[in-house]
């Protein structure tokens, strides 16, 4: 039976983490977001400079985590496959690959983009997992990851392509991401296209739609249809699809919304959307999205979210100077103090032009190497180098920047 969440929660150590992020300093200044995006018309989103104004106080090596919050979907599946339940496991991992989704409801700020060699890590004993992502590229803009969790791998890069077209703009994620299970099971996917809506008048929010394609080693694989909205749908968010084994049978139906749950019954269930012959009490629900953050602040974070930036007692002393839990422009927001964000943010940017030239005369990641196709993969060594306190090799790169540091970051 499904359900047993104690099961797998259970044996994790409690670690007391922030519920709620610090009361700002100061009020911020309102901006037009048209005002600043006209120019930029057909650039690429994420190297469009925007006052601060605009971001959320994480980056986007620590979102990357965010879609590990609801990880204890892959410790079940994990447990299910052992006991040689191979259908509850991909259903587990389905919902898995949903969930990451609905941290995007609501939030309508733009996360910080990470100076070229910044780190994130994320040691969090009670859910089972361990986190670390590295910005590997500034050109293209390249973000890699890798999570160990109890019985489970997950890693990939994510690089996103985005066009604009007037009413919005469309961001294409490349890349695969690849979930491995201690008995060697695999499964991989892409992430389907997100739009960003109401960039000249009204609230900024996203959409995802797309066909979700789950590639399993073994006996099934799942396809997942995120349906597009329209101005006439009052059902948004939907995701509706199938588990299918090796002759193409459709042996169970998924549904659900990315911001809320997701369900599945046996068999094959047509129609779209909630199916009309099954309610949710003749389906077993998979995955139900946590209560919102009771103190959501203008960035709409989710209570796990808000625990991202935060330093926990202890925790200064172990990070390498390259964790983005120290970069100023962003632990300024954060707190409130908007014009020295500002201002940090500027000299990053500035300091950040140099990177086309660290990385055309050679630089390196510290962490992750690319294969022969082109996909970054952990090289191991970081959790290590944390123990034993040695960041040799780690360059400062919030600190004043001068020529020394890019010689010695090369
Ligand atoms: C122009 C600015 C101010 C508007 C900012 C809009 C917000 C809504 C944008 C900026 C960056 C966006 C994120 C960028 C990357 C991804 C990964 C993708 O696989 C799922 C969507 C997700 C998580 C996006 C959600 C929407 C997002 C947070």
């Amino acid at each position: 039976m499904h359900g047993d969440k104690e099961d797998c929660d259970s044996g994790y150590p409690q670690i007391e983490r922030r519920k709620k992020l610090p009361d700002p300093v100061l009020r911020e200044k309102g901006v037009s977001l048209w005002s600043l995006i006209k120019d930029n018309v057909g650039k690429d989103l994420t190297r469009v400079c925007l006052p601060v104004y605009f971001n959320e106080p994480i980056s986007s090596l620590q979102k990357c985590f965010e879609d590990l919050e609801y990880s204890d979907l892959l410790d079940r599946a994990y447990k299910y496959g052992k006991e040689g339940n191979s259908l509850e496991r991909i259903l587990n991992v389905a919902a898995f690959a949903v969930s990451g989704y609905s941290s995007s409801e609501g939030r309508h700020c733009k996360p910080f983009n990470p100076l070229l060699g910044e780190t994130f890590e994320a040691d969090y004993p009670e859910k089972g997992v361990r986190f670390f992502s590295e910005k590997v590229s500034h050109h293209p803009t390249l973000i890699a990851f890798h999570c160990e969790g109890k019985g489970w791998k997950f890693w990939g890069d994510s690089n996103l392509r985005s066009k604009f077209s007037g009413r919005s703009i469309q961001l294409d994620p490349v890349g695969v991401l690849t979930l491995e299970f201690d008995d060697g099971e695999t499964f991989q996917w892409s992430k389907v296209t997100t739009n960003i809506y109401n960039l000249i008048l009204g609230q900024v929010y996203c959409d995802h739609h797309g066909l979700m394609q789950i590639r399993g080693n073994s006996q099934y694989s799942c396809k997942l249809k995120f349906k597009e909205q329209s101005i006439i749908e009052r059902n948004p968010h939907q995701v509706h699809g199938f588990v299918e084994d090796h002759s193409g049978k459709k042996v169970a139906t998924l549904f659900g919304k990315w911001d809320d749950s997701m369900y599945y019954v046996n068999g094959e269930v047509k129609g779209s959307g909630k199916p009309k012959v099954c309610c949710p009490s003749e389906a077993t629900l998979l995955w139900k999205r946590n209560e919102p953050a009771p103190n959501p602040t203008r960035y709409n974070l989710t209570s796990f979210a808000i625990t991202l930036n935060e330093i926990t007692p202890g925790l200064q002393e172990k990070l390498p100077p390259t964790d983005s839990r120290l970069r100023p422009d962003q632990r300024h927001l954060e707190s409130g103090e908007f014009d020295r964000a500002n201002s940090e943010k500027q000299r990053l940017e500035r300091r950040q032009r140099m990177s086309r030239k660290l990385q055309e005369s050679g630089w390196k990641p510290r962490w992750f190497r690319k294969d022969g196709n082109g996909s970054y993969h952990y090289v191991g060594g970081y959790w290590e180098a944390r123990e034993q306190a040695n960041w040799d090799g780690c360059p400062d790169i919030f600190g004043e920047f001068n020529e020394e540091t890019v010689d010695s970051s090369g």
